[in-house]
């Protein structure tokens, strides 16, 4: 056992499980008119209703007790402090000084870091005034009205989703198209689609060193040189967010057109930093400043508010309690409004890429389960297909329903639709529908008492499957600011119960080693093949197709 799965908190936790596991969601409803309200919070302009989840004030206390047991307000104090939280990789973890409108200095290493983040916040503002106003062109004079964004992982969901997000306030004359697969399709059909003389390519890369958007911007230079433009013209048509500029002025990129970043910041939550430029070009900076606020606002919340109205922790805490007292191995994300139709994939890459760890803060391996998988999709589309499961499969399956309660430009009745199919499966979801509800139901069909009792089974709904919702007023860039940073602390508060950093990623970097060596016998056909036999095989007939 380790020392978390010995702890009093967590040994009370497993008693309270048991005894929650023969109890109904539709019983406490039944008995108690004040449950909705007592357990629904707000702030920054998100409301969540948790109440139809498998808790009791009892559960929510002792799940309180943990995070205290487990210092996650002292660790996120450690964070916000810049303190070298990320220890693999020795590094402070500040996207939140990327959004600090507090006008309060934030050190690392004794040296505070806002005079550049507002210089950098600066240099973005001026350089959407001027691709928006025309006064910046391309090389033949014409104004840059294309924008080819090439980046991946947080160098590109970030920027896409969001900016997605906030269709309602995009700006008028400006095109963004995001590449971030080296899928040579994808980059190929976008090319196809632009005019090389109007088109701004924005790459991307923390690193500088990512093979797809290294390979993806040499393939948009070739194109913009073949197409006419000439190597001095390429600075106009080029620029490049990094935090190695190094490489991306040996890159050729002109060091006036790279944007910054620092290795405080995470490739998850880097949109917040100059990897956002593409959203400010998208929604004009003043847009783009009210998303960076309503995250600051957020927070804010997480750092001050107690920890039963605290919208991160209560998330957190109920993601720790079904992942580890009810087995959950998934979460899924149901955006109920097309336009953040991204976001589960957004949440999917800040989740498992943070908290997919086995490793604990002692360098030994856990023995409780960690982060679990993040997935879904817009309603009501889930509902026509894996809602299923969800309702009557064999695994727990926890769910976030989110939906604004207005939609700009649009009709009501798709939108009192849209809303009564989001309550109508949270309702069912928490009620389900009993044996005797099915056969009254199937008995008024005039059905026979043998195929009346067979169907019944099948159509009974067991129920007490838990979900929050989420609704904002609307999607505007400071909610959605709030609702991106209130997944942030969310995921920060799971990583610090489970006692992970979840800030490194080094699981990524053995596929990215191998899939180079791969590459290597790929373009050079004759070399000897010494892999594992299914390699072998895979390489082989790659080669004997393109030979
Ligand atoms: O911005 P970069 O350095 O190109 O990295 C892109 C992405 O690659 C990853 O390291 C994972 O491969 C992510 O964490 C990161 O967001």
């Amino acid at each position: 056992m380790t020392a978390l799965t010995a702890s009093p908190a967590w040994q009370n936790l497993e008693n309270l499980a048991t005894k929650i596991k023969t109890q109904h969601m539709r019983d406490w409803f039944a008995a108690d008119p004040q449950r909705a309200e007592n357990f629904t919070q707000s702030a920054c302009g998100i409301e969540l209703d948790f109440s139809k989840n498998l808790i009791t004030d009892e559960v929510m206390q002792a799940l309180q007790t943990l995070a205290s047991e487990c210092q996650v307000s002292e660790k996120s104090q450690a964070m916000f402090a810049g303190e070298i939280i990320n220890h693999t990789e020795k590094r402070a973890v500040l996207h939140t000084a990327l959004r600090n409108f507090s006008g309060k200095q934030v050190l690392v290493d004794g040296e505070d870091v806002m005079p550049e983040v507002l210089a950098c916040q600066k240099k973005i503002q001026d350089f959407v005034a001027s691709v928006h106003s025309g006064e910046r062109k391309g090389y033949t004079g014409k104004p840059l009205t294309q924008i080819i964004a090439i980046g991946i992982g947080g160098s590109f969901l970030g920027p896409k989703i969001m900016s997605e997000a906030l269709k309602p306030y995009w700006f008028e004359g400006v095109k963004v198209h995001y590449v971030a697969n080296v899928d040579g399709c994808h980059i190929q059909d976008v090319l196809a689609s632009v005019d090389h003389q109007e088109t701004l390519v924005v790459m991307s890369s923390k690193s500088f060193t990512t093979q797809e958007t290294l390979q993806n911007t040499l393939t948009a230079k070739a194109w913009f040189l073949g197409a006419g433009g000439s190597q001095q013209d390429i600075a106009k048509h080029f620029i490049a967010v990094s935090s190695n500029i190094k490489a991306a002025t040996e890159f050729g990129m002109a060091e006036d057109n790279i944007f910054p970043l620092w290795d405080w910041v995470g490739g998850r939550y880097s949109l917040w930093s100059a990897i956002g430029l593409p959203i400010a070009l998208t929604i004009g900076y003043e847009n783009y400043r009210e998303l960076l606020q309503g995250a600051f606002e957020m927070d804010e919340h997480f750092q001050t508010a107690p920890i039963e109205q605290n919208l991160p922790m209560i998330l957190a805490l109920l993601g720790v309690w079904y992942v580890n007292f009810f087995g959950a191995q998934s979460h899924v994300l149901l955006p109920y409004y097309h336009y953040l139709r991204g976001f589960p994939a957004y949440v999917q890459q800040l989740d498992m890429e943070s908290n997919g760890k086995r490793i604990s803060g002692s360098d030994t391996a856990v023995d409780y389960a960690t982060g679990p998988i993040i997935w879904g999709s817009e309603g009501t589309n889930g509902q026509h297909s894996f809602h299923q499961l969800i309702h009557q499969g064999t695994v727990l399956v926890p769910a976030d329903f989110m939906l604004p309660l207005k939609v700009p430009n649009q009709d009501n009745t798709h939108h009192a639709m849209l809303a009564s199919n989001c309550f109508g499966q949270t309702q069912a979801l928490m009620q389900g529908k009993t044996f005797a509800e099915c056969k009254a139901d199937l008995a008024a069909k005039g059905l026979d008492d043998a195929t009346l009792e067979s169907l019944a089974t099948h159509k009974t709904m067991p129920g007490n499957k838990p979900s929050n919702t989420l609704l904002f007023k609307q999607v505007d860039p400071k909610t959605l600011g709030a609702l991106v940073a209130m997944y942030e602390h969310k995921v920060f508060v799971q990583g610090a119960i489970w006692g992970v950093n979840s800030f490194d990623q080094w699981g990524v970097e053995l596929g990215k080693e191998l899939g180079n060596q791969v590459l290597d016998k790929l373009v050079n056909t004759d070399a000897d093949l010494n892999f594992d036999a299914s390699t072998n095989q895979l390489i082989s007939k790659f080669r004997q197709a393109n030979g």
